[in-house]
């Protein structure tokens, strides 16, 4: 079979949820007084939108090869990540076959080392890596997951993040993940809360349901010691991101320190094989948690899956939709997936990308067949207003 060759590619924007899941409305539970590391100023305590969590806005990279057959996919990055996609990364992709995606990466990655490695330059990559498996998967009118070296399992199984692991449970999901919502800044008052409210969950989930926490880098390692000793009667399974991504000492010492059997989560906001390999190799956590349209892509996702394999750690991927899902199902160190509440008030399950995507995949009962449509299985919705900034 002769392949084609990439003819176009284009970049565009849109806001409102979507790949940048954090884009939401007043009274989102995402947005209601979780802790960050900026919530040390009283004023940017309240919401994350207030210090600019949402300014990136949905990336959506679209990659037509010469035989008409479109890719795309969708990532965090905005209006810079377009300009990187047009000004910059275009020029590695046009003319060459759809099936070299190996080597496009390595070009995007080298050609801007000198100012990428990591955040939004490995957002776009990312965004543009999943737009060529979607178009691979496409013209071969395979899925995804078929090019991954096929599924190991029938389907995936979820843990739901949101604000309400109660609800979650009746929804038929394995564990709830909450956001910590209040940080060191609060004092002792803020800690007696977080640990109110875990108590309280675990009251209303009964003994066997898994609940965690997400701190989202906003802890220092003494707190995360302290928290997690307290924690441990309500039966935490992991605390998650307790730390700034860059400190690698204190996720080790935070491993060290943490009650046995429960678990230190990270990896998030880690980008490429030679950040986790930092993770793995310094011991940092149990569990990796890649996002796949931040972290570099599937062809980046394969090496540090490996790499974590080796070193006996999950990989659980941050959120990421199907970009998660058909990678999960082909991976032994991959036995479950995350599942992001985006209804604002986390009492439905609506796709985690809504309204961005169709034919977006949701778990029923907590669980869900990845379907076997060609590449990502999704399309765009036309009803989100699509912004072109630049052009090359
Ligand atoms: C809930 C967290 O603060 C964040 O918005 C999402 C996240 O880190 C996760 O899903 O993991
Ligand atoms: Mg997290």
């Amino acid at each position: 079979m002769s392949m084609p060759k990439i003819a176009h590619v284009r970049a565009f924007t849109v806001r409102g949820g979507g790949a940048d899941y954090h884009d939401q409305d007043d009274g989102h539970w995402i947005d209601d007084h979780i802790a960050t590391p900026l919530a040390r100023y009283p004023e940017y305590r309240q919401s994350r939108r207030s210090f600019g969590i949402n300014v990136l806005g949905t990336l959506v990279v679209e990659i037509e090869a010469s035989d008409g057959t479109v890719g795309f996919a969708v990532t965090t990055g905005g209006e810079i990540g377009a300009f990187i996609v047009e000004k910059h990364l275009a020029r590695f992709l046009e003319g060459q076959l759809v099936t070299d995606i190996e080597k496009m990466w390595d070009l995007m990655y080298n050609g801007t080392l000198y100012y990428g490695r990591k955040g939004i330059v490995l957002n776009t990559i990312s965004g543009v890596d999943l737009a060529l498996w979607d178009l691979l998967g496409k013209v071969r009118k395979e899925p995804v997951f078929h090019l991954l070296g096929g599924p190991v399992r029938d389907e995936l199984q979820f843990y739901a993040t949101g604000a309400r692991p109660d609800l979650a449970k009746k929804m038929g999901f394995i564990g709830g993940k909450m956001p910590l919502q209040h940080g060191p800044a609060e004092g002792e008052e803020g800690l007696r809360k977080n640990l109110a409210k875990l108590a309280d969950m675990r009251e209303r989930v009964g003994d066997d349901f898994w609940l965690m926490y997400d701190c989202w880098m906003s802890l220092d390692l003494r707190y995360a010691t302290r928290f997690a000793e307290l924690a441990r009667p309500y039966g935490l399974k992991w605390i998650e991101e307790a730390l700034p991504p860059d400190d690698y000492w204190g996720y080790a010492e935070l491993r060290r320190n943490v009650p046995r059997g429960m678990w230190v989560t990270t990896g998030e906001h880690e980008a490429t094989r030679w950040g986790f390999r930092m993770l793995l190799e310094m011991g940092c956590c149990d569990m990796i948690q890649p996002d796949v349209g931040w972290c570099g892509g599937i062809t980046e996702l394969i090496k540090i899956s490996a790499l974590a394999d080796a070193h006996n750690a999950l990989v659980v991927p941050h959120g990421s939709s199907v970009y998660s899902y058909h990678f999960v199902v082909t991976r032994h160190n991959s036995p479950f997936s995350e599942f992001l509440m985006m209804a604002p008030k986390a009492d439905e399950v609506v796709p985690m990308f809504t309204p961005l995507l169709l034919d977006e995949p949701v778990p029923v009962n907590g669980r869900m067949k990845v379907p076997d449509t060609p590449g990502f299985g999704v399309r765009l919705n036309p009803d989100c207003a699509l912004h072109r900034p630049y052009e090359h």
